[in-house]
């Protein structure tokens, strides 16, 4: 195997979100269930930054942290340098599951629905935001439909304009294409890059599929299984929608499956003369 490279992000000083020593439990009767351990990580503004593992390692419940719905046990979450306390309209979540758009709201009345509830515009300015972003998301012809009318696509570019709407710091997106079909998920990740490329937002995309991670990402975190821990910090900006049968693509995919598969950590793996100052978490180009 050839040696990875360390990468150096830049100053963590000037991370828009910030995480460090995050430690998440859940308490259900006198037990507790520890879901990450000591994770950190830097997001800076016009990352798309991918937390990536297996199913149980943390990915929802750090995307739940960042949201404002759950306290770490220990460490903190800081966005723009303020600690996250609550949920806050400068943080929105895309999910996984078609019925999160109310079903007796049409399109229209659902994305301006945040824009009214949280203040942000008023009227006649949340309709006209609306109406852009659901035009962006190619869905003009069906601002008077209900959701049940749509396909589960159609829904979900709803629900990012909807996020899109709200000009969020961060754009949280938990498995949303998760639930589509192959060919559907696809084109939504098309879509999705293209609204970035067009006009670049901040996203923090939780996936537990490692194809979906390099083309949607331009850095990738790598949790090891429950509790979640930092397995490894990548730098994926050289992949995209038309790297996926690539030779590179692949080798990063096996790369990746290594990491978070074997048995050598990734810290073994790395040069760490490359880099004295990596610490426990290297940070590797693919
Ligand atoms: N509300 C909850 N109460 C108790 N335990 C929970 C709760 N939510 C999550 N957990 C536990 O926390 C751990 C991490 O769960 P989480 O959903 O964050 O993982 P994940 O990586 O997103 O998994 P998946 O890819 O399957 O969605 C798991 O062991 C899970 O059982």
């Amino acid at each position: 195997m050839a040696p990875l490279q360390v990468v150096r992000p830049p100053s963590s000083a000037d991370a828009l979100l910030r995480a460090r020593g995050v430690t998440l439990e859940y308490r259900s009767g006198g037990n507790a269930v520890r879901a990450t351990q000591e994770v950190d990580f830097d997001v800076f503004g016009g990352d798309r930054f991918v937390l990536l593992g297996p199913s149980g390692c943390g990915k929802s419940s750090l995307l739940k942290a960042v949201g404002g719905f759950i306290t770490p046990a220990a460490g903190s979450i800081t966005l723009g340098g303020k600690l996250i306390t609550k949920p806050g309209p400068d943080r929105i979540c895309v999910f996984q599951e078609f019925d999160q758009l109310p079903p007796w709201k049409t399109v229209l009345e659902n994305v301006m629905f945040p824009l009214l509830a949280s203040n942000s515009a008023g009227r006649a300015e949340a309709r006209e935001r609306a109406r852009h972003w659901i035009a962006r998301v190619g869905l003009e012809r069906f601002e008077n439909a209900y959701p049940h009318t749509l396909s589960g696509g159609m829904k979900q570019r709803v629900a990012i304009a909807r996020a899109l709407a709200m000009q969020p710091a961060v754009l949280l997106m938990d498995e949303p294409f998760a639930a589509l079909d192959a060919l559907t998920r696809r084109t939504m990740q098309e879509e999705l890059t293209k609204l970035w490329e067009e006009s670049p937002f901040t996203l923090l995309f939780v996936t537990h599929s490692i194809e979906e991670a390099l083309v949607v990402g331009n850095r990738i975190l790598l949790l090891s299984p429950h509790p979640g821990r930092v397995r490894a910090e990548l730098n994926s900006h050289q992949f995209g929608l038309h790297s996926g049968g690539g030779a590179d693509f692949q080798q990063a995919a096996q790369r990746i499956h290594h990491l978070l598969f074997g048995e050598t950590p990734a810290s073994h793996v790395a040069d760490p003369a490359a880099n004295p100052a990596a610490g426990e978490n290297e940070r590797i180009a693919l």
